[in-house]
């Protein structure tokens, strides 16, 4: 992919500028392009995905649209294309929230679950931008995106911050040959000889405010930014750029093209987050119903994941003195403790109770403990089940979401 404008700034004077609104004036522009380039090069800085090549938009989210408060059905935002999107309508799958989607081409859908809610399949960073304008009112995005095309404003409400899938990190990566051979550090980093006002370390990322922010708090002073699209992990070696900030999850990408993290260098931690409009939330009637819905049905989905209800039998004496011997053991706590009940069987003619079953949510991972410590106090006949839901009194996230609206 060819390279987009390339925008040299010096650091220190942004760090000098006495508020964020001097800033623009505060900015240095090195680069020498034709008056009217130069224009845009200025403010592809302020907002660098306005130049993107990808982005017609403005990065700045439109004025709220006038239709906006008439609609009166509740929109939601979904990925309409790369890895989120198959995950996203899979997740919501599980929360009984298909998505009806008849024809691929078309960019709007429905889940029947759901009435008075419209699916419309956007890109996502467009996600963030039509939850500023007001355009859409909910919508399900990386936090990346969030961060870096919301500019932390404060119209974006993240709903839900953990769904569980799209685990990456926004990272600093450089060479691990070279001038950067014994650089494991941020601190070693900023500190090169090699960057100087007439050569700055040239960084590449589709990440310009995220970045850019990153590097001025952590006191790098001369830097100048490429913003790039993609195969980022190529510019290192094809000598146009000496770092990239992009993202990274097993880690592969950036091993199999010679590049290294270092102590100090991640940006931000992301995973798909649920987001909504602030002021939809506030204004547009059925939105915090829906939300509550979702919520609710996200949260007991995925409390769940990795939960299994483990089911045994255990001869005793009592139901009490079964649930001391279940509670003497570190792996069978449950959710709240143990489940005990009377199994009763026939004996001689008459009912009698000789053993109690056993009920106990295990978490996934320490399975195989809590069979043995089962096994340990007289536990047999054992039965798995996988868990679909579970549904607490009140999700601690509908709690904080309240709080954060005033409600
Ligand atoms: N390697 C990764 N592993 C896990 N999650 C990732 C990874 N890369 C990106 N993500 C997450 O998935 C989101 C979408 O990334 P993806 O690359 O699928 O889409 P895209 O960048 O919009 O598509 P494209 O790269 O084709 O333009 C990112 O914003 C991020 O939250
Ligand atoms: O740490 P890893 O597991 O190797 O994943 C990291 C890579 O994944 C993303 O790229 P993507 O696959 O989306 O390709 P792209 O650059 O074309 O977007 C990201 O931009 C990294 O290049
Ligand atoms: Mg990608």
């Amino acid at each position: 992919m060819s390279p987009m404008m390339a925008t040299r700034v010096d650091f220190t004077s942004i760090l000098l500028s006495p508020s964020p609104s001097s800033l623009s004036s505060a900015l240095r522009v090195r680069a020498s392009p034709p008056a009217a380039a130069a224009a845009r090069v200025r403010s592809s800085y302020l907002a660098p995905r306005a130049a993107s090549a990808t982005a017609a938009v403005s990065a700045k989210p439109a004025a709220v649209s006038p239709l906006a408060a008439d609609r009166t059905v509740v929109r939601i935002g979904l990925p309409s294309k790369g890895r989120m999107s198959e995950q996203t309508l899979s997740l919501l799958k599980s929360c009984q929230l298909s998505v009806r989607h008849l024809n691929p081409r078309q960019y709007t859908a429905d889940i029947p679950q759901v009435p008075n809610l419209e699916v419309w399949f956007q890109r996502p960073k467009d996600i963030v931008r039509k939850l500023q304008s007001g355009d859409l009112d909910l919508g399900i995005v990386g936090f990346d995106i969030v961060s870096e095309y919301g500019e932390g404003s404060d119209d974006l409400v993240v709903v839900h911050d953990a769904l569980e899938f799209g685990h990456c990190r926004l990272s600093l990566a450089v060479p691990k040959e070279g001038i950067f051979e014994n650089i494991n550090t941020l601190e070693e980093l900023a500190n090169m000889p090699e960057w100087t006002q007439e050569r700055p370390m040239r960084v590449v990322t589709g990440f310009g405010y995220l970045g850019e922010k990153f590097l001025r708090e952590n006191g790098f002073k001369h830097v100048s930014f490429l913003a790039g699209d993609g195969a980022l992990e190529s510019y290192p070696a094809m000598g146009m750029a000496d770092i990239i900030v992009d993202l990274v999850s097993s880690g592969t990408t950036l091993r199999e093209n010679n590049l290294k993290e270092i102590d100090g260098g991640v940006v931000l931690e992301s995973q798909a987050t649920l987001v909504a409009c602030r002021r939809s939330l506030h204004k547009r009637k059925g939105v915090l119903e829906i939300t509550h819905e979702m919520l609710e049905r996200l949260e007991a989905h995925l409390t769940a994941t990795g939960e299994l209800m483990v089911t045994a039998n255990m001869r005793g004496n009592s139901a009490e003195e079964v649930a001391e011997r279940v509670l003497s053991q570190t792996s069978l706590c449950g959710l709240q403790g143990p489940t005990i009940s009377p199994v009763y069987c026939s004996r001689d003619g008459q009912v009698a109770v000789e053993y109690y079953a056993i009920n106990v949510v295990v978490p996934q991972k320490s399975l195989y403990k809590s069979i043995q410590q089962l096994r340990s106090i007289g536990g047999s006949g054992v039965l798995v089940t996988k868990l679909t839901y579970i549904f607490d009194e009140e999700t601690p996230r509908w709690r904080n979401l309240l709080s954060e609206l005033g409600l």
